[in-house]
């Protein structure tokens, strides 16, 4: 029974798992029907999943047949028993050792007691089963998040000041490659902070530390002089709102996206945000203007009009710290002057903008170079231009390579 239960449980374990990578692979190719269309690959893609189904059905067969064997087993085991009984007690009756009414009664206790030893070893093997499929489930409840999300800070008022002080990162996934070297970068309470440099050089990096998705290895980032570790994580959330590169839209009305997370929000509260994200133009023109349906991932509506969607769906926290990640790529320059100068108009906000296009940031009141994981240059445009360093020579490039920075 021990055998067979080992064996029958780390099948079915091994039958859940490629289910699983049979689902992963189709939902992939689901939410990404467009990418498998423009490359022509959908045969590629069906023959990716016939081989995952293929996967779990010989798992299945062999379970399955583990467990017809080990069914052919026991009843055989019970037949053989019967057998050796009635010759036994045949030879026992015969020598006198036993007389046919004891034989009668053997048969029938032991039938009994036979089924209840039987219906134990079931329930224990139907137990070990159910104990290795929850095994799954308790272990995703039992993991501890890398980053702890057991602080408690409140403060009634927070200014939003923030700075990163002799910060060291490197991804888990790549824990040899450090992406952050002793970083240090002061944000001020008010003020409007632009992170250029070239791609790949940390970034979005810096915003995914703000927003604790990742711990540092060393060195600390306080909020108005206190580890960010050390506030309640809803709190932070509340008071850091970050529009990231790729917005991300649930399928509901244009209101709900807006007012994702905000419990108590009016009509007027998310009009007000959305004149802000210089959205409000286009929403009213839809034919159900707020309450039009987005579509699942925001599937109806076109990148710019998403992205400022998302950006309203952050105004209307009014948070603290404001953070846009990369947001020019969609936006028309209109459209992100407009908002530009929306954005000047929350003069207590700490505003962090990444952006290629530099001419956008000019009006910054400190840019930022990062470079090699740590910051290069700093200072305002004028300045910068002046020292004639890597910022100049960035602007130079993407000139001469034809892509003004505007
Ligand atoms: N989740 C991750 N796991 C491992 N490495 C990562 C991860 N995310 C980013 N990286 C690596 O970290 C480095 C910095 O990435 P980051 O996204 O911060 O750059 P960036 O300056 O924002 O680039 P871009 O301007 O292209 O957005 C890159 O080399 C990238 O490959």
């Amino acid at each position: 029974q021990n055998i067979y239960d080992i064996h029958y449980q780390r099948l079915s374990l091994a039958v859940q798992d490629s289910m699983a990578l049979s689902n992963e692979v189709a939902n992939e190719v689901v939410s990404s029907i467009h990418a498998v269309r423009s490359f022509n690959t959908e045969k590629q893609e069906a023959q990716r999943y016939d081989d995952r189904l293929m996967e779990t059905h010989t798992l299945r067969t062999r379970r399955d047949t583990v467990r017809a064997v080990y069914l052919l087993a026991r009843r055989l085991t019970g037949l053989v028993m019967q057998v050796l009984m009635l010759y036994y007690g045949r030879l026992f009756i015969r020598s006198g050792q036993m007389t046919t009414g004891n034989l009668v009664s053997f048969i029938l206790y032991q039938s009994d007691l036979g089924e209840s030893i039987r219906t134990l070893t079931y329930i224990f093997g139907d137990m070990l089963n159910s104990v290795g499929a929850a095994g799954k489930v308790f272990e995703y409840l039992d993991r501890k998040p890398q980053v702890s999300t057991e602080g408690k800070l409140k403060p009634d008022q927070l200014t939003g000041d923030i700075s990163f002080r002799g910060v060291n990162f490197a991804y888990p996934a790549s824990p040899n490659k450090r992406v952050l070297q002793d970083f240090s970068l002061e944000l001020k309470a008010g003020q409007m902070t632009a992170l250029v440099g070239s791609s790949g050089e940390g970034k979005s990096t810096c915003v995914s530390l703000l927003e604790r998705y990742y711990e540092q290895q060393d060195g600390e980032i306080l909020l108005d002089n206190e580890p960010l570790k050390s506030y309640d994580h809803r709190f932070l959330h509340k008071k850091i709102a970050v529009v990231s590169q790729q917005p991300v839209l649930f399928s509901g009305s244009i209101r709900d996206n807006i007012a994702y997370g905000v419990a108590e929000c009016s009509l007027d509260e998310i009009q007000e945000a959305a004149r802000k994200a210089n959205a409000h133009e286009f929403i009213i023109q839809l034919e159900k203007g707020y309450d039009t349906e987005v579509g699942e991932g925001g599937g109806q509506l076109a990148q710019s009009e998403k992205q400022r969607i998302a950006i309203a769906r952050a105004l209307v926290r009014q948070p603290q710290v404001l953070i846009l990640d990369e947001i020019t790529s969609s936006l028309d320059p209109e459209s992100e002057n407009k908002i530009q100068q929306a954005l000047a108009s929350c003069p207590n906000q700490t505003l962090l903008v990444i952006a290629h296009r530099l001419k956008t940031i000019e009006k910054a009141h400190q840019i930022v170079l990062i470079g090699d994981g740590q910051v290069q240059e700093r200072g305002t445009h004028q300045d910068l231009m002046e020292e004639k360093g890597r910022y100049y020579k960035l602007r130079e490039k993407l000139f001469t390579e034809g892509n003004s920075p505007q």
